[in-house]
Order: structure tokens, then C-alpha cells, then sequence
């Protein structure tokens, strides 16, 4: 879709962003982050995802986001990888947790000593169909743990970020929202967002 450069400010984009996501918990943390930064809706939809790098994976969702939504999305793709296992299940970590959950993942690593991990997030924001998603890095380094905490969201039980006590299932979302992966890669968005100007017609 066509963006449109004003003459006072940056792009003009046709209709208002739209974050497609088929998880709730994402989606409230991604609200919880943006707070008014920047105005965008929802869509639940489950994308269909490539296998390979995650900057790939996450370009090809918003451009099949893009294509679904006919306008400006963003959209996110996140890994959790075990450096032990060269960066494995990275952004296959969905289905290995689904199919062998927090105990099943935390055996992976039994053989051996380094038990360090990282969550990577990668959004990827679309102008539409035919233009080139830009993608936006976050990374938090920690290691992998028994699970401690409530078990309300995908792997935060056995995540425990450096520096901290606490897996991301214990810190109260607030917490987690300051040092999260996602959060290191939303404020690279807002920092794109703000510096592209970007306005909306309504
Ligand atoms: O902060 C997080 N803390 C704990 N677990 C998390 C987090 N963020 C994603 N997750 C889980 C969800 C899914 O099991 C996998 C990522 O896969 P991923 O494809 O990115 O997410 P998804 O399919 O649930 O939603 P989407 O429709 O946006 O692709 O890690
Ligand atoms: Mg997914």
C-alpha cells in the first residue's frame, strides 16, 4: 500500500497499525509497553511461520500479515535459545515446549554445564503488501532453571534473566516489561516510529 510523504512531517500511512498476533499474553504485554506511544489495533490470527534465521521468519509474518490486513502491521516473532545447543530451539521453541513443556527443555540441558540462554524478539513493522518489512531486535540474556512462578505465560517459568533472583514468571509484569526481550525490541519501534514521523490517516 502507498505511503505518502506530508510536507510537514514523515510518511503518511493510510489506515493505523495493526499488531497480528494469535497470543493474548503478548498482546497484552505489547499494550502494557506501548501504552499511547504508539495507537495501534489487534488482530488475532495465527500466521503460518518459516523455518530459519528469526529476522526471516518474522519479515515473511508481516508480510503475510500485511497482505491479510491491506495496511501497516507489526508483528513479532520470538525465540528462546540455548547457547549449549548453538541457539537451539530458538524460534522453534513453541512447539518443543508444547511437546515436551518447562521439565522436557530443562533435561535438553542435562548434558551439560553452560545452562545460559537468551529470549530474542523480533518485530518486523510492514507500511503494506508490497513494501519491505524492517525488522527490530530485542535480546535478554539469563539461564535456563527448574520452573518457579505461575505458569500463565509459554516458557517465563524457566527463564531466569542475569542479574536477577527471580524467573520472568516471578517478576511482577511491570518488572518483566522493563528488561524483556520484547521490551528492548519495542523500544527500537518507538524509536523508528518517532524518528519516521510517521501520521495516520483516519
Ligand atoms: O515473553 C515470553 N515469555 C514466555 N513465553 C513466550 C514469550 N513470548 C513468546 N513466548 C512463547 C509463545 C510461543 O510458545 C513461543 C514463541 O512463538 P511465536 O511464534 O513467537 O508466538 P505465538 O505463535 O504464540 O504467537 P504469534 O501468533 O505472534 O506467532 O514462545
Ligand atoms: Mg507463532
Amino acid at each position: 500500500m502507498a505511503a505518502i510523504k506530508s510536507a510537514s512531517a514523515g510518511l503518511v500511512l493510510p489506515r493505523p497499525v495493526t499488531f497480528v498476533t494469535g497470543n493474548a499474553k503478548k498482546l497484552e504485554e505489547v499494550r502494557a509497553i506501548l501504552g499511547q506511544s504508539i495507537p495501534f489495533q489487534s488482530l488475532k490470527l495465527d500466521l503460518p511461520e518459516l523455518q530459519g534465521e528469526p529476522e526471516d521468519i518474522s519479515k515473511e509474518k508481516a508480510r503475510l500479515a500485511a497482505i491479510q490486513v491491506k495496511g501497516p502491521v507489526l508483528v513479532e516473532d520470538t525465540c528462546l535459545c540455548f547457547n549449549a545447543l548453538k541457539g537451539l530451539p530458538g524460534p522453534y521453541i513453541k512447539w518443543f515446549l508444547q511437546k515436551i513443556g518447562h521439565e522436557g527443555l530443562n533435561n535438553l540441558l542435562m548434558a551439560y554445564d553452560d545452562k545460559s540462554a537468551y529470549a530474542l524478539c523480533v518485530f518486523s513493522f510492514a507500511v503494506g503488501p508490497n513494501s519491505e518489512p524492517i525488522t527490530f531486535s530485542g535480546k535478554t540474556l539469563g539461564k535456563i532453571v527448574p520452573a518457579r512462578g505461575p505458569n500463565d505465560f509459554g516458557w517465563d517459568p524457566i527463564f531466569q534473566p542475569d542479574g536477577y533472583d527471580e524467573t520472568y514468571a516471578e517478576m511482577s509484569k511491570e518488572e518483566k516489561n522493563k528488561i524483556s526481550h520484547r521490551s528492548k525490541s519495542l523500544t527500537l519501534v518507538k524509536s523508528h516510529f518517532a524518528e519516521a514521523g510517521y501520521t495516520f490517516q483516519i
